[in-house]
């Protein structure tokens, strides 16, 4: 037995059970390396990315159109129970099959992330663990404090100290932009005056991550969202309950904002957010710092990544209707003080110009897609409503 096996051994020991089950020595370590490790290829960019929240619906994405472009991947996600964590786990099997292997861990585990920055020099981190989710913030939230504050400082902590440092592109969220009503957002607006408890700790990460950009010199690139749908979606969200309820009979609830004024998104399609992940991690510059001390200024960036065409919360119920050929059971109500926002609206100017990002995929489209996906998923047959998974 060599002494690097003992000394890894005696960290897999004193690190916690589901490290120790999951990681399970050598063999664990030869894994990583291997998933992590860019191929030879005309498009990939020999990046090693450690993706946090791997098995979420962005990180999937993310992950394979890493792989498949040749770049290293290797994912960490606590599998936890937020939404029906066999989705989480059917997303970790799609990954293994094309190569990239998902470490099951808390991103709140300092010890796990050193760890996995002395196996891999990872070049970047796209970190996109979190609890996501406006309402449940008023149900659970401890879990917002302890993945989106807590787990960040902990991640940033390890890449500050990382050797050499990684460059991070995370996601932030459009949720950020609160009460803002000057429409399209731009990333000059204000956003001090967050509407939900989901949305205050965005706005915490793109300050806590200026920090260690400040401090410790780490390159960060910061994405607000516009609510992302599509294949492998999350089951809390509208667009994939609402196909649910309706193809179950069930009746779905529609907010509706003051005035019977119906509420907005500016839904984009996951493909699109793909594309401007991946445009962030190519054009951000390396970060600073060696040895957790900072050695020049690094870039801090902050970008939309919406579809500057809000639909409103009914055209997307009709256009479900449509793809489902089901009429959906509606029951409309005003929009309860939950933190949700009326509208949403994204300018995406800058995120054109620097990252060559321009979104392809309309709402009608997309959703098509979505649908087409969760028929064959959830093992529907045209015209039947049974299935084999719900
Ligand atoms: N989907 C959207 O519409 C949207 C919009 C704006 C911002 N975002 C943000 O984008 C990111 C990805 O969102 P998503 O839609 O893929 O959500 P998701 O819930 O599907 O993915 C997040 C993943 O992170 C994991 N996770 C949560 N806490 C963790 C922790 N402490 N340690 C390790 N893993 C943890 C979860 O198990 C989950 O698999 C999140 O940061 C979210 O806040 C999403
Ligand atoms: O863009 C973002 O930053 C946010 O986008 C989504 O949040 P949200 O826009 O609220 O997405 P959904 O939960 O899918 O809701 C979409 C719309 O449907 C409405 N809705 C939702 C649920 C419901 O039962 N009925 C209903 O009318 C909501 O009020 C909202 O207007 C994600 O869930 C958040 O994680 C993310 O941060």
């Amino acid at each position: 037995m060599t002494a690097s096996y003992l000394s890894f051994q005696s960290f897999v020991d004193t690190s916690h059970k589901y490290f120790a089950a999951s990681w399970g020595g050598l063999h664990w370590e030869r894994q990583i390396r291997a998933s992590a490790a860019p191929r030879r290829s005309p498009s990939g960019s020999g990046m090693s990315v450690l993706v946090t929240g791997a098995a979420g619906f962005v990180g999937t994405h993310c992950s394979l159109a890493l792989r498949k472009r040749g770049d290293g991947v290797v994912g960490v996600d606590n599998f936890n129970a937020y939404y029906d964590p066999s989705l989480k786990k059917a997303r970790k099997s799609l990954l293994a099959s094309h190569g990239v292997f998902v470490v099951e861990g808390d991103i709140n585990d300092g010890r796990l992330l050193a760890k996995l920055f002395d196996v891999v020099p990872f070049t970047h981190v796209l970190h996109l663990a979190a609890q996501a989710g406006v309402r449940y913030a008023m149900e659970n939230p401890a879990s917002y404090v302890h993945s989106n504050i807590a787990g960040l400082v902990t991640l940033l902590e390890a890449c500050k100290d990382a050797d050499p440092q990684p460059a991070i592109v995370w996601a932030s969220s459009s949720s950020v932009y609160g009460l803002n009503d000057k429409v399209p957002f731009s990333e000059r607006d204000r956003t001090d005056q967050p509407a939900s408890l989901y949305a205050a700790t965005k706005k915490a990460g793109e300050e806590i991550t200026h920090t260690y950009n400040h401090i410790y010199g780490l390159s960060i690139t910061g994405l607000r969202f516009f609510t992302v749908y599509g294949p492998w979606g999350r089951p809390d969200m509208a667009y994939f309950s609402f196909t649910r309820n309706i193809l179950q009979g069930k009746p779905i609830t529609v907010y509706r904002g003051k005035d019977h004024v119906d509420l907005a998104r500016d839904f984009t399609y996951i493909d699109d957010i793909v594309k401007g992940c991946l445009g962030s991690l190519d054009t951000a510059r390396k970060s600073t710092g060696t040895g957790g001390k900072k050695r020049g200024p690094a870039p801090y960036r902050i970008f939309n990544l919406g579809n500057t065409s809000p639909v409103t919360v009914p055209t997307l119920v009709s256009i479900l209707e449509k793809h489902l050929r089901v009429k959906a059971k509606k029951n409309v109500i005003e929009m309860p003080g939950n933190g949700d926002v009326p509208f949403t609206h994204a300018n995406i100017t800058l995120a054109r110009e620097q990252l060559g990002y321009k979104p392809t995929t309309n709402l009608d489209a997309g959703l098509k897609k979505f649908v087409k996906w969760y028929l064959s998923y959830y093992g529907y047959t045209r015209g039947s409503s049974k299935n084999s998974r719900q």
